[in-house]
């Protein structure tokens, strides 16, 4: 059987945007009203994506880390979940924070991420409309999904199936240009050792 393809993902947001139910949703189809503020959570999911297996560790970050945990959080990552509570303007203010700290300990060409709505049940108090969500996914250059881990509405599941496609899709281009650049140092050795031999 083919080898499973493996994805960290890490999720992350402002204290309260439901990061836990997003996750709890995703893994269990469930929705479970209260959790403890989080302080860090792992889980591992295996799962066939477009008929391939994927090998998914997920990891639940704290919305209150301090900046020490957070770096070690995005260094772990290869790919991302920032979400924010379309019911709180603040969380959505905190994606530019989540994102530029992304580029800041990864290269940006090396940020896969998308960017999640959550509430989406709480249209009535609501703080941030879906073209400002939109619109910020299309200047950060990533997928936009908003949804609701309460009612499971926006389709959560293929949100983390997308991230994993992405990582994915990433994995096999490094993977293609580092077999290259091996190649072409043996090449290269062997290009010497030819020219030493005829000089
Ligand atoms: N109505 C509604 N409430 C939600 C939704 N998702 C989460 N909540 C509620 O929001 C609160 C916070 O949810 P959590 O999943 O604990 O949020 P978190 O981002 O993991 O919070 P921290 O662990 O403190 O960082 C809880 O009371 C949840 O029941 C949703 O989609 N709709």
């Amino acid at each position: 059987m083919a080898k499973s393809t493996e994805v960290k993902i890490a999720v992350f947001g402002r204290a309260g945007v439901g990061k836990s139910a997003l996750l709890v949703r995703f893994l269990t189809k469930r929705f479970i009203w209260e959790y403890d503020p989080t302080l860090e959570s792992t889980y591992r999911h295996q799962t066939t994506i477009d008929d391939e297996s994927v090998a998914m560790e997920l990891l639940d970050t704290a919305g209150q880390e301090d900046p020490l945990q957070r770096e070690g959080h995005v260094r772990w990552g290869e790919g991302f979940i920032i979400v924010y509570d379309i019911t709180d303007k603040g969380s959505f203010e905190d994606v530019l924070t989540f994102k530029n700290l992304l580029d800041e300990v990864k290269k940006p060409k090396n940020v896969t991420f998308i960017l999640v709505g959550n509430k989406a049940d709480l249209g009535h108090s609501r703080q941030v409309s879906t073209e400002e969500g939109e619109k910020l996914a299309t200047e950060l250059a990533c997928a936009f999904y908003e949804c609701s881990a309460c009612t499971g509405e926006g389709n959560i599941t293929e949100a983390f199936y997308e991230l994993c496609r992405e990582i994915r899709r990433r994995k096999m281009i490094q993977g293609k240009t580092r077999r290259r650049s091996s190649t072409t140092h043996v090449k290269q050795a062997i290009n010497k050792m030819l020219t030493k031999i005829s000089s």
